[in-house]
């Protein structure tokens, strides 16, 4: 088994998760550009992997197949890198592998909206997410409450709502900070 290593706060990656179009990916560009890091949005990977978009995936071999290697590349991505941002794709936080790896080795912080605040985005969505075709209003806010307890283990949790992108993205960045900022004192 492999040896835990305890890694440094201001080493560890920041893990963002959040529902489907919560802003993950483009927030966490943002933050990796302010604190000069590189970024990694986890679908964007999967599709370069794949070489094919993940709607296309799901359609070819299966949710589950997308699963286990969204699974197995998140894991790799919190055992064996640092000083990375990483943004997750919306349902990879309820495999419970990925939520203890990612609570053992990153900080996370929760992109959180509203309900009403998300239906308003819905529109953006629809047409890259195999998981929103085909699905009612009312199917969707279930999946959206469904969801919201995988998402409550977390470090950190920003609220989104009426806040652009670079507002939330400096909320983050801040945060972070204090936390760096906060030492031991000598003895
Ligand atoms: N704070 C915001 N205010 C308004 N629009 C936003 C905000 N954040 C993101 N958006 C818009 O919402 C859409 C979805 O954003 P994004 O792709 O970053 O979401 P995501 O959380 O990464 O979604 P997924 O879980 O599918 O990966 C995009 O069109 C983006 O421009
Ligand atoms: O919420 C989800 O289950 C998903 C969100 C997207 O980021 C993609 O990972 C995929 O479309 C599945
Ligand atoms: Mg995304």
């Amino acid at each position: 088994m492999k040896e835990h290593v305890e890694i440094p706060l201001r080493e560890k990656n920041i893990v963002l998760i959040g529902f489907m179009g919560v802003g993950k990916t483009t927030i966490g560009q943002l933050v990796a550009k302010k604190l000069y890091r590189d970024f990694i949005d986890v679908d964007q990977e999967i599709e370069k992997k794949q070489n094919m978009p993940i709607s296309l995936i799901f359609q070819k071999f299966g949710e589950d197949y997308f699963r286990k290697i969204e699974k197995e590349y998140i894991v790799d991505i919190c055992t064996n890198t640092r000083l990375k941002v990483v943004s997750l794709g919306g349902g990879a936080y309820l495999q419970e592998e990925v939520r203890n790896a990612c609570l053992s080795n990153c900080i996370v912080f929760l992109l959180d909206l509203s309900w009403d605040s998300w239906k308003d985005r819905m529109p953006l969505l629809v047409e890259n997410r195999p998981l929103l075709k085909e699905k009612s209003m009312e199917e969707i806010e279930k999946l959206f409450i469904k969801r919201q307890n995988a998402y409550s283990l977390h470090n950190s949790k920003v609220s989104t709502n009426n806040l652009d992108p670079e507002t939330v993205a400096d909320e983050i960045v801040n945060s972070v900070k204090l936390t760096w900022s906060i030492y031991e004192p000598n003895q």
